[in-house]
Formats: C-alpha cells, structure tokens, sequence
C-alpha cells in the first residue's frame, strides 16, 4: 500500500488539525474546504483562524476547493455530513483507498456508525477509525498526542498508523473498529452530562461516579454491539471519557454545562454554539440501547433533558433512586 500523500476532506477544527498532523508526519497533505475564502486563507495566510486561530499551518499543506486524489483519504466532517460529503466526491477517490473515518458520532435515522456509512456509499473502499483524547487544538499546535486506529487488517493498520505518525501525534493500531466508533461517539453523551453536573453545581463527585457509570454503560453497549469492551480501556474509551468528560475545553462539555445552567438546547443553539456531536447521537444511542435491551440509564437521561421531557433535578433524582444493584 502506497502511503505518502493524504487527502483531509473537510476545513474545520478536525481536519485542519489531522492535515497539520499529517503533514508534520512527512506526508503531503491536501486539504478540502468549501468555502473559498478560507482555502484562500489557509494557502496565502496560513491560518485557519475561523476554527484554529493564530496557528501557523504547515507548508506541506494545500488547501482547495475540491478534493484531490491520494494514497490516503480522511473524512473530517460532522457526523451528520458524512453522507453528503462523501457522496460529493468522486467514486476514483475512495475505490480501493484506505478511508480514515474521525467523527465521533452515530448517524440520525439510519442509526450507522461512521465505517458502515462509509461501506455504504464507498463499498471498495477501506476503512479506518482514528479516536482518542484528541483536542484540534493540542494536535494542530503538536502537543503531545496519542490515539487509537482502527481497521480490519492488522499490517495495513500498522503502516497507516506509521505513514500518520509524527514527533507528537501517535497512533496505537488496533482492530476493533466497533468499539472504537462506539466509544467515540459515546463519550459526547457523557460529556454532555458531565457538564450538565457542573453547571448545575452538583460537584466533582457527582461528577466522577457520572464517568464510572458511563465507562459501565459504554461497555454493555460496545458488547451488545459486536465490539470488546476491553476495547474501552484504551485511547478511545478511557482515554476520550476522561479528557472529555472532564475538560471545559470540550464542545460537548460546554454545551452541558449550558444546559445545566438551566438553557435549553434551542437558546443554546441560537446563541451560536459550536459542533457539539453528542447532542444529535443521544437519541440515536437510545434507539439502539432499546432495540438490543441494552440497559443505558444515562444515555436515557440525557435524551431526556435534551428532549426535554424530564429536567436535570429530575432525571438525578431518578438515577439516585434507581433499585440498589451489584457493581458490575
Ligand atoms: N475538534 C476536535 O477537537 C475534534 C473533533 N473530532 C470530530 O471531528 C468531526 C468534525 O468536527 P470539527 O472539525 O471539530 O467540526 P467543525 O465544526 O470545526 O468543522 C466542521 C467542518 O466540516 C465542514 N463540512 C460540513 N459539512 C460538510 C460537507 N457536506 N462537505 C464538506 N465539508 C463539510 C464544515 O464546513 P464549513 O466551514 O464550510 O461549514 C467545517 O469545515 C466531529 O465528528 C468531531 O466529533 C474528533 C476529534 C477532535
Ligand atoms: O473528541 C474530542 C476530543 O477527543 C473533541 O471533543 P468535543 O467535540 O467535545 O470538543
């Protein structure tokens, strides 16, 4: 497998920081926006400041606004564009090309995980799932990073990890891709509890046994899936509920603690909030813990406030109370 030119579909926080990774790793990176300006920007500039700010980008990246052919493809777009977006570009693109998948979340309606959206509308393409603790910021600016990636053979796995890797961006290969998609787009859920106990003050230990309950349901999830939950003990599962889960830095973390200050979802959208993936995933996760009798009480809760159906004191008070069971 060839691997030295990567083609990063999508302008925005995660794309501009995973083109900068790949770029820092040796790679020749092009970069796909659809907003003139910004690819403008990003070749003349290079900035990207809508989404990194003052970050420098690296000379290796070129900006434009159609994708260009490469060796590797990788899809940085919300959940909920994955579709379209791939269905923009050409089929050549994607036939027989290594697709590393990087959003975290589930997809509304047909309830699919990014990989089996990907094999839908790219079937001889192959794919990859990268996610872990992983901030734009942090990796576009090289901090020190590490992330899991996934993908169905093991020594393909392992050069795409290698061709991505640099002085402070490591992936770890790894082969459950489920688990991975799982845990990823999960942990937004949490997040958003997580900052809902904030905002709402209901303090750090509260907080904390939000995040081993989590890890708990994640599990039964990621199981009742066809994923392994020792999966979850990683970059992806660990990893990613602690960082987010814990970080004001984080979209779906600030968007909890809005809602925990007592805002719905619609003021907080009108006030212009960020990409925050947990919110269009959550009922998306509950569908799928009903259909396969997954017991998930905090996904349940959060769809609950999201929906609002139920408010914070509310869904607490029903968590609380819930029978006392066996710690498993
Ligand atoms: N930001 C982060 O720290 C991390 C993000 N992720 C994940 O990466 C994914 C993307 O997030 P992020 O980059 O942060 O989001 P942003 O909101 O920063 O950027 C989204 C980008 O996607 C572009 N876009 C949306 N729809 C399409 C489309 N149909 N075709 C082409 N481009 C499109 C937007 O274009 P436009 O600007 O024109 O609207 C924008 O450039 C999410 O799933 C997120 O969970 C994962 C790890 C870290
Ligand atoms: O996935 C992320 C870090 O690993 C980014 O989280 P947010 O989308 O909540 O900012």
């Amino acid at each position: 497998m060839r691997l030295e030119t990567v083609s990063v579909i999508g302008g925005g926080a995660w794309g501009t920081a995973l083109a900068q990774a790949a770029a820092m790793a040796g790679r020749t990176v092009s970069l796909m926006a659809r907003d003139a300006a910004q690819v403008d920007e990003i070749n003349t500039s290079r900035t990207n400041v809508r989404y990194l700010g003052a970050q420098q980008l690296h000379p290796a990246i070129t900006a434009a606004i159609a994708a260009s052919p490469a060796d590797i493809v990788i899809l940085a777009v919300p959940a909920q564009s994955s579709r379209v977006a791939l269905g923009a570009l050409d089929p050549a693109l994607l036939a027989g090309k290594p697709v590393v998948l990087s959003a975290k979340g589930l997809e509304t309606g047909t309830l699919e995980r990014q990989s089996e959206i990907l094999l839908d509308m790219a079937p001889d393409s192959i794919p990859f799932v990268l996610s872990g603790p992983s901030f734009a910021a942090d990796v576009a600016a090289g901090r020190p990073t590490a992330v899991t990636l996934a993908g169905d053979d093991a020594n393909e796995t392992s050069a795409l990890a290698a061709a991505l890797a640099g002085p402070s961006f490591r992936p770890y290969a790894a082969d459950d891709r489920i688990g991975v998609e799982i845990a990823g787009a999960l942990k937004n859920v949490y997040a958003l509890a997580c900052g809902a106990v904030e905002g709402a003050g209901l303090g750090a230990s509260a907080r904390s046994a939000l995040i081993a309950r989590a890890y708990a349901e994640m599990a039964r999830m990621v199981s009742a899936m066809g994923g392994s939950a020792t999966t979850l003990t990683g970059l992806a599962g660990l990893g990613d509920l602690t960082l987010t889960c814990t970080s004001a830095q984080s979209r779906n973390y600030q968007f909890g603690m809005a809602l925990g200050r007592g805002q719905s979802v619609e003021a907080i959208m009108a006030g212009g909030a960020k990409l925050a993936e947990g919110v269009a995933t959550t009922p998306v996760a509950d569908a799928l813990a009903r259909s396969l009798a997954v017991e998930a009480p905090l996904i349940q809760a959060v769809h609950a406030v999201l929906s609002g159906s139920a408010d914070i004191a509310t869904v607490v008070a029903g968590l609380m109370s819930r029978p006392l069971k066996r710690e498993d």
